[in-house]
């Protein structure tokens, strides 16, 4: 097999194991089916508090990771300065991110309902440029002291990595990572349009089939 399709497999079937639906289990109850409905860290932190949601946050997270050090090493461990991906590793690495990615959002283990990939995005991120995702880190921990608030830390923090990036690597690879953002992006857009079509369900029960 070629480096970019042990890459892609690997990394789907990786971002495929359903973590927070595991934890969910583990509860009695389904995440996509409460709260948010978004398998993810968030929404069982919300439902079931902090101790249940670490292993959500540290699984979708390292899930993201070993698909890229899978694709790392597919692609001959070429890393430069800071150990940032290089040569022909770039492509598989990027390629196991984004299947990594794929793979949480719409997983084979999980009936296709997945989350939104920010997580298993930010994990495979650290592999592709350690040094910004470390800034990234110190930003998260910064920004969620000095509001008080994780969920603006990680915000920041996440949106801030393809600006760290440009420290370290070429504008083109940081336009890569753009493009793995975009499906972070697609993936909102998709739960706010089923989110629209249940409120609309809902308003329809309510009136009743003569409304
Ligand atoms: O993108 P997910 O599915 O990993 O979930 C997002 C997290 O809840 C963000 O904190």
């Amino acid at each position: 097999m070629t480096p970019v399709l042990v890459a892609v497999t690997a990394g789907y079937l990786l971002g495929s194991v359903p973590v927070a639906v595991l934890v969910g289990r583990l509860h009695g109850f389904d995440p996509r089916a409460a709260g948010d409905r978004n398998p993810g860290f968030w929404n069982v932190m919300e439902l079931l508090g902090w101790r249940a949601a670490v292993p959500v946050f540290a699984g979708d997270l390292l899930k993201g990771t070993a698909a890229g050090l899978v694709g790392l090493v597919a692609g001959g461990t070429e890393t430069g300065p800071l150990w940032v991906v290089d040569g022909a590793s770039v492509l598989p690495v990027y390629a196991a991110v984004a299947a990594a990615m794929a793979g949480h959002a719409w997983p084979v283990f999980a009936g296709w309902r997945g989350g939104r990939s920010i997580l298993t995005f930010a994990g495979g991120f650290a592999v592709i440029c350690p040094p910004a995702f470390g800034l990234g880190l110190a930003l998260l921990v910064g920004v969620s002291l000095a509001r008080g608030s994780f969920a603006w830390g990680t915000r920041v923090a996440v949106f801030s990595l393809p600006v760290l990036q440009l420290l370290f690597m070429p504008p083109a690879l940081v336009a890569a990572t753009g493009g793995l953002m975009c499906l972070i992006g697609l993936r909102f857009g998709q739960a706010a349009l089923a989110g629209r079509r249940r409120g609309r369900a809902r308003r329809r029960r309510v009136r009743g089939p003569a409304g």
